[in-house]
């Protein structure tokens, strides 16, 4: 099997990094905190996976838009997956940025398309011309700012309106200013509203890394999972074209990080 090595140090397997290949189902962060009672690939997927009968969906494209208030942290989650790195300083989002993670499920190769939205009100229209097809939708909210808790059924709202009947996760970030009785209160808080719009709940801390490639990997095999399933029901229909999403995914991942940390940003 051809191996490289990343500048970042990654081994790169077949156009897939290391750290990117999937060969188990990732467990849900607590399992009274999901609606979703998944913990193992289908049958039917594992099979069509290991007789390498799973039509299209190597070539398919996984969608996840990221909403929620401004400054919740968003880009420091997907900083922290895709590049491994925080920023403490702040700099808004502009409309809309987004990063391609090309991981290997079971043997098959799936492009992740991650939409980072602004949560300032003023990109709120065009960021929301992103959401269309999503299959994974992805609520930020602060869990040291409860104003942005109360915010996410709105976000969530929005977000699944035009999605693809997305899997629904609730995030909390900066798990790291938290003490454990402060953790405990907004956690107990944040589960009441991970039910009521039957979201999955995770809390995470792009500062020191926890639970955020759990995320990120429990979000991938969620969504191969459901969309290998549907297509093994449907016969290998021709799969669904995510709008014009599919142009922009040849831009490589580390390219558009580059591109992102030159282009200006601003924060009123
Ligand atoms: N301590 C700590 N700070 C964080 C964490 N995540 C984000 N921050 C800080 O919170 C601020 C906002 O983070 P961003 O990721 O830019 O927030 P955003 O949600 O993308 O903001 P918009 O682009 O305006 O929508 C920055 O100063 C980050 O350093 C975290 O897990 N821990």
């Amino acid at each position: 099997m051809p191996r490289n090595k990343m500048s970042s140090g990654r081994t790169i397997v077949s156009a897939v990094a290391s750290d990117r290949v999937i060969t188990k189902f990732t467990q849900a962060f607590h399992p009274d905190a999901t609606p979703y009672q998944k913990v193992n690939f289908h049958p039917k997927v594992k099979a069509a996976c290991a007789e390498n009968k799973t039509g299209r969906v190597g070539l398919k494209i996984a969608k996840a838009v990221l909403v929620g208030d401004v400054s919740v942290g968003k880009t420091c989650l997907v900083n922290r997956f895709c590049h491994d790195v925080f920023d403490r300083e702040y700099k808004a989002t502009i409309g809309v940025d987004f990063e391609v993670e090309k991981f290997s499920v079971l043997g098959v190769h799936i492009t992740l398309q991650v939409w980072d939205t602004a949560g300032q009100e003023r990109f709120k229209c065009i960021a929301a011309s992103y959401y269309r097809g999503a299959q994974i939708v992805i609520v930020v909210f602060d869990m040291t700012d409860e104003e942005s808790l109360h915010h996410t059924v709105k976000w969530m709202e929005d977000a699944c309106a035009t999605a693809d009947e997305p899997v629904k996760f609730l995030v909390g970030t900066k798990k790291d200013l938290l003490s454990p009785a402060a953790y405990s209160d907004i956690e107990t808080r944040a589960l009441k509203y991970a039910s009521q719009m039957e979201a999955e709940f995770w809390a995470t801390s792009s500062k020191n890394g926890e639970n955020v490639q759990d995320f990120f990997f429990r979000a991938v095999c969620m969504s191969f999972d459901t969309s290998l399933q549907k297509e093994l029901e449907a016969g290998f229909a021709p799969s669904k074209k995510i709008g014009n999403d599919l142009i922009q995914v040849q831009r490589s991942s580390s390219d558009l990080y580059e591109r992102k940390k030159k282009s200006s940003k601003c924060c009123n």
